[in-house]
């Protein structure tokens, strides 16, 4: 199976690496920045599964011949994006974007057709280093897509297939994918909204006496889910509810480690969606409007180079 990965960031570099460490055909869609550095240094990986350290093919032009192309770019990059993989989802490729969130779908869907999109996401942390290595952060390692009309005979499953499940990466195709992404919407924007509004991680938001905070931003994200038709279960309900509740946890999301090292945030594709959505279903969302607030003045500042 023939792979392109737009982005070898965090996360296109990890599932990228995995998919090649299992013997899929991958090529890396990369801007000269990132090419020069993974044509010196080669893919480097560190995890606590195993690290990677290949030499890799990258292009600057998509093309046709992929199956698939996993789309792994920040939500703010999207149109560029959507431009460069056109050539290839044009010449018969399906998209898989694991990016956080929702709207992207539908801007997908515009540009390339519901057929050729699939839902996906992410359970997994990483980030990419000043020094160019990806670092695998902690133990999760699921990547989760379907084809959005549910089929489960497919390439979606056949991708399935092909990357297996084994550590490092479990890949999963579910017939059920927009759920799932909801859920981890409702996981990602507790998390996310949490640790960004307090810079800090769960466990210290916690032992500053903040469990209840987050607890109300899950529930609050679990009612929009809800009005949007997506019920969370009972037992996803506890789990959540016990990992904000945690006093040990290390766990921060992926939008404040990009916070906290000068980058851009996906501020409006998270919190501002929610929040439009639960102004829609007549919702409270006070706390995701001041995270919005919060990583746009963030933005603002950063673009205007005042950031310490
Ligand atoms: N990191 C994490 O732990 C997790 C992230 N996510 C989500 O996954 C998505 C990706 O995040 P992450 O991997 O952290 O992001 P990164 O910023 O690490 O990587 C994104 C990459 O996309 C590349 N890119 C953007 N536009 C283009 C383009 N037009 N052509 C080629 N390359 C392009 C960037 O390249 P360049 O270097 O040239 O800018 C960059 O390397 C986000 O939506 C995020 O919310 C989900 C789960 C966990
Ligand atoms: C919540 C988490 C780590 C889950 O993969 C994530 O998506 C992020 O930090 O962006």
């Amino acid at each position: 199976m023939r792979m392109l990965v737009l982005g070898a960031g965090a996360l296109g570099g990890y599932f990228g690496g995995r998919a090649l460490e299992r013997g899929l055909d991958v090529t890396f869609l990369v801007r000269p920045g990132r090419a020069a550095v993974l044509a010196q240094d080669g893919l480097r990986v560190r995890s606590t599964h195993g690290d990677i350290d290949r030499p890799v093919t990258t292009t600057q032009q998509a093309g046709p011949g992929f199956d698939v192309v996993l789309l792994s770019c920040k939500a703010y990059d999207l149109d560029s994006a959507i431009a460069a993989i056109a050539p290839a989802v044009q010449a018969g490729a399906a998209v898989l974007p694991i990016l956080n969130g929702m709207a992207h779908l539908d801007r997908l869907n515009a540009a390339f057709g519901p057929d050729r999109v699939w839902g996906g996401l992410a359970k997994c942390a990483a980030t990419l280093r000043p020094d160019g290595v990806v670092q695998h952060l902690g133990d999760w390692h699921w990547l989760t897509f379907g084809e959005q009309d549910g089929r489960m005979d497919g390439r979606a499953a056949a991708l399935a297939t092909a990357l297996g499940e084994r550590p490092g990466l479990v890949a999963q195709a579910v017939p059920d994918i927009q759920r799932r992404m909801w859920e981890k919407l409702v996981h990602l924007g507790t998390v996310a909204a949490g640790t960004v509004l307090m810079r800090a991680s769960v466990g210290e938001i916690v032992r500053a006496g903040g469990a209840p905070f987050l607890l109300q931003l899950l529930e609050g994200n679990a009612a929009i889910a809800a009005a949007k038709g997506h019920v969370m279960t009972p037992a996803f309900m506890d789990g959540y509810r016990a990992m904000f509740a945690d006093p040990a946890s290390a766990y921060t999301a992926s939008m404040l480690r990009d916070l906290e090292a000068g980058g851009r945030t996906e501020a409006d594709h998270i919190f501002g969606y929610l929040a439009a959505e639960a102004q829609v279903a007549g919702l409270p969302a006070a706390l995701l409007e001041l995270a919005h607030l919060h990583a746009r003045a963030h933005d603002q500042r950063r673009d205007a180079e005042r950031l310490a």
